[in-house]
């Protein structure tokens, strides 16, 4: 029998919006079973906070998959150490935020659930809490034991992924490397053929430096590494093209050519793709035995607890999980 996609949905960072957004799914007709995994107090006292009428259940392992009933969210109860108070990082709390990923990570090992969905978790005070750690993206590789995964946001038909991730940009350059970059192409063309069911996907590469380098003059990356990595990718019939001068690569022409963009760094696409999409975006980490979306924003301190936070980023990032897990399924994966 073939079953809904069951997606586990981490809170993230407990003072952030995080636990707002998963609570507005209560009141969502949502594509599958969503389990939430996070501090089922915290949950229970931001209901209160901003006024939501909801009934929180808690769940064990071992119970059975929750069924899908409006007004009603079920919880696999982490609980933190410290009170959560929105808008206020308590870095006492970090090692909860990632015990959450790390029991969804169990349970999809055990076979118990087939994505994962994760809320915004705050980077900086995970590491002011001296745990290092660069993102969901670099965490799960390493829990999965996968030596390379691609970053990629999409949103409104727009989608850009990652050469580079979480660095600083002084060390970008250095990171652009021919292996790597092969490496993140074939992930990147895989991950379009099979969970975006496009069958000769097209990719259009950027260059790293202004005016893709300028024939040698503002940079020698675009010749001495990204073409050749392209040449030899369009000798086994890919569909690659590149390096493009990034400026002008975002623009409709080029773009209706395309499935998909390969930045070569952080901020040189997704604020590209943020412009055009966000609060509808979503991030797919690509090259995991996993399947696993977020959001396209962080985790908002700002506004946690104000009722003032957007969900549609995670609405989509759960429809777009539970699509993979069908996309795979039908492709045998
Ligand atoms: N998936 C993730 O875990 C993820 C993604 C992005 C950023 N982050 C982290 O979040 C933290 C804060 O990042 P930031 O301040 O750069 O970006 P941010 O996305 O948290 O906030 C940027 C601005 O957008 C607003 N905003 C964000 N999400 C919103 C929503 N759903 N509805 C309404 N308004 C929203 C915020 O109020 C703020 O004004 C950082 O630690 C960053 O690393 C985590
Ligand atoms: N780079 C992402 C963004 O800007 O939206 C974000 O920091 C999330 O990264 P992880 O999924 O690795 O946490």
């Amino acid at each position: 029998m073939i079953t809904e996609p069951r997606l586990l949905l981490t809170v993230g960072e407990p003072a952030g919006i995080g636990p707002d957004i998963c609570l507005q799914l209560a009141f969502h007709a949502l594509p599958s079973g969503v389990l939430l995994i996070g501090d089922l107090h915290c949950l229970r006292s931001r209901a209160l906070t901003l006024g939501l009428s909801l009934r929180l259940e808690p769940w064990l392992e071992g119970n059975p998959w929750p069924a899908l009933e409006r007004g009603v969210l079920h919880v696999l109860d982490v609980p933190l150490a410290q009170p959560c108070r929105p808008g206020r990082l308590d870095m006492a709390n970090a090692p909860a935020v990632l015990a959450t990923l790390d029991k969804a990570m169990h349970l999809l090992r055990a076979g118990a659930a087939d994505a994962l969905v994760t809320a915004p978790v705050h980077k900086g005070i995970i590491n002011d809490a001296g745990i290092p750690f660069t993102g969901h993206t670099e965490y799960l590789a390493a829990a999965c034991g996968s030596p390379k995964v691609v970053m990629l946001l999409a949103g409104r038909g727009l989608r850009v992924a990652l050469a580079t991730t979480h660095l600083p940009l002084a060390q970008v350059a250095a990171a652009v490397t021919q292996e790597g970059l092969e490496g993140t192409l074939r992930i990147l063309h895989r991950a379009l053929r099979e969970d975006f069911a496009l069958s000769e996907p097209r990719i259009l590469v950027a260059g790293l430096n202004p005016h893709a380098g300028e024939g040698g003059h503002l940079g020698h990356e675009e010749q001495d590494v990204i073409a050749p990595v392209i040449a030899a990718l369009q000798g086994e019939s890919l569909r690659i093209s590149g390096p493009w001068p990034a400026d002008t690569l975002f623009t409709p022409r080029l773009l209706e050519d395309a499935d998909a963009v390969l930045a070569m760094y952080h901020d040189q696409g997704l604020p590209v793709l943020k412009y055009h999409a966000f609060g509808e975006a979503v991030n797919i980490t690509l090259g995991l035995p996993i399947v696993r979306t977020s959001v396209d924003h962080g985790t908002a301190l700002d506004i946690a607890g104000t009722g003032r936070a957007e969900g549609g980023s995670l609405l989509r990032a759960l429809d777009n999980a539970a699509e993979i897990v069908r996309n795979r399924r039908a492709a045998g994966c």
